[in-house]
């Protein structure tokens, strides 16, 4: 065998080395030079923020893999301003304005549409409602399913709620009364027995077959698998800004991560099948997919794929929003005794002639603090806290004021709006009183000047919340059986109660326990 002498060898290996380096050097001064063009010659370099977020996306995808980036860009924006350049080629609003701006359409002139970066359909997947970018087609989705959210609908789902509402009571009165209770008051994460109860809500309105949550107290595995792999769902949108990564992502995938994705998504398809096998008239959300006497779509108001996948996405949507909502809730009322016993006595107060039984839909309407507790709860937890982004159409197109390229992603920081000093009096504060008829009336109320209009939780415009009525029904009918049943109390241990502040962020709002102390009422 020939053998390579050292001489042979450094002369095959210096042309790869050579090659490597040159290659590198190629990369990097391309690099360095994008950065240059983005900082200072880029269509939007006139647009504040830092130069290292202007420079390349990194520091952008660094902070929403880490959870972080919500409260990064309340930081940014208290130090640029309410627009700010967060990527090479993207802008992000804390400016009420933006809601009107980016989402509502205004005769004669072009929609900004959804982003496809952050709603991509998955492979072999027909669109949802939610993925549905294009607006003729979105339309024509979303007017099938309006039927089912109407507020005629709703009272007719009301049944559906109590339900739940009454067996999440019954559980907690178990704990209540548990060995584990110390004189009647017993100390618990709330936050999953919220979801537990928005969860079985769901599956009922949606499929006619509750999670069973409640009745087994435990996640249901097909929701135990939906909250793991939010994390990830994070990773695979940050990939989506390098193709060639999310390219090869896809390909590290194993066939076993691909398997147990097919059957999540099986599951919601057998729940769609059982549920419209039922020849039974159900005053549900599903109920409002099937078309009698029409042969198209076999009968069914949109093609059977199209509903399976909406569905499975409405779960969530429809589910781990109101719970977040309901945790913050829960928690800021804890945290602030004062508040609690003023919406616990309204509540007890509007009762107590006709008892528990009394409470509805339509007699919790006149209870004002109780309504203004849930939307001082919307404010300071928002369950999305960012609205993400659209694309400003081609053409270009203003938002705040300010004149933007044609294809340029914008979104809007509804956490930090929600959140601004400038907005809202004392804005870090849990103060309901914000929301009673005297702050906006009263001259003298230090809520006068807030700009209760900048609160858009459910947000506005043809793709605002279609689910709105339903999340403010169970948000009432929950809470107020809550309060009507137990004394609730911070937990005993300072150091286990949660800031909100310091969830993070991915996609979701992070699930850290919510700790309460909670007595059967006397
Ligand atoms: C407190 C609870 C909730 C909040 C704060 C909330 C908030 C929102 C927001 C902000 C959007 C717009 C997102 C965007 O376009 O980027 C949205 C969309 C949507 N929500 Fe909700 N939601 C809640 C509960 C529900 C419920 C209970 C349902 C139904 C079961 C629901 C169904 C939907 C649907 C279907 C859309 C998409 C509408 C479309 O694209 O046409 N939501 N929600």
């Amino acid at each position: 065998m020939q053998r390579l002498r050292c001489g042979d060898k450094f002369a095959t290996m210096a042309p790869t080395t050579t090659l490597i380096t040159t290659s590198l050097l190629i990369v990097v001064t391309y690099q360095f030079l994008h950065a240059i063009y983005n900082v200072y010659f880029h269509p939007l370099s006139r647009i504040p923020g830092p130069r290292s977020w202007a420079a390349s996306r990194i520091p952008f995808v660094r902070a929403l893999l880490k959870g972080t980036i919500v409260h990064d860009f309340q930081k940014l924006h208290k130090q640029y301003g309410p627009v700010l350049r967060i990527a090479p080629d993207e802008v992000t609003f804390a400016d009420p304005d933006a809601y009107n701006d980016i989402l509502q359409t205004r005769s004669g002139s072009t929609p900004f549409l959804k982003d496809h970066i952050w709603w991509n359909r998955q492979p072999g997947q027909p669109e949802s409602l939610l993925s549905a970018i294009d607006p003729d087609y979105h339309a024509r989705m979303r007017k099938a399913l309006t039927p089912g959210f109407t507020p005629r609908a709703l009272k007719a789902q009301e049944q559906f709620i109590h339900r739940y509402a009454d067996l999440l009571v019954e559980r907690l009165r178990e704990k209540a009364a548990s060995s584990k209770a110390e004189n009647g008051r017993v100390e618990l994460d709330i936050w999953p027995w919220l979801n537990f109860t928005t969860f079985d809500i769901f599956g009922d309105l949606g499929f006619g077959e509750s999670f069973n949550c409640l009745q087994d107290s435990k996640y249901h595995p097909w929701i135990a698998l939906l909250f793991k792999s939010v994390e990830a769902a994070t990773w695979v949108a940050s990939a989506r800004f390098y193709p060639w990564l999310e390219w090869a992502l896809m390909k590290c995938i194993p066939p076993s991560l691909k398997k147990m994705q097919k059957d999540h998504y099986q599951q919601i398809v057998d729940k769609v099948r059982r549920r419209l096998n039922y020849e039974m008239e159900r005053p549900d959300i599903m109920s409002s997919m099937i078309r009698k006497n029409d042969g198209e779509n076999d009968g069914l108001a949109l093609p059977l794929d199209e509903i399976n996948v909406t569905f499975m996405i409405l779960v969530t949507a429809g589910s781990e929003t109101t719970a977040t909502a309901l945790g913050g809730i829960m928690n800021y009322l804890t945290q602030n005794p004062e508040v609690l016993e003023r919406v616990q006595d309204e509540v007890r107060q509007e009762f107590k002639q006709g008892g528990e039984s009394e409470i509805s839909l339509d007699s919790l309407q006149s209870l004002r603090y109780l309504s203004a507790v849930i939307t001082e709860g919307l404010r300071l937890c928002t369950p999305i806290p960012w609205v993400l982004p659209r694309r400003v159409p081609q053409g270009g197109g203003t938002v705040c004021g300010v004149r933007l390229p044609g294809g340029t992603p914008v979104s809007i920081q509804a956490y930090t709006i929600n959140r601004d000093p400038k907005l809202w009096h004392r804005s870090e504060s849990f103060l309901p009183e914000r929301w009673l008829a005297d702050a906006s009336n009263d001259l003298s109320s230090p809520f006068f000047s807030d700009a209760r209009h900048a609160l858009q939780p459910f947000t506005v415009g043809p793709r605002n919340c279609l689910g709105q009525n339903l999340a403010w029904a169970e948000m009432r009918l929950i809470l107020a059986k809550l309060l009507w049943n137990f004394e609730f109390t911070p937990h005993s241990d300072a150091s286990k109660r949660l800031q909100w502040e310091d969830l993070r962020t991915f996609l979701l709002v992070e699930k850290k326990p919510i700790y309460v102390g909670l007595r059967l009422r006397q």
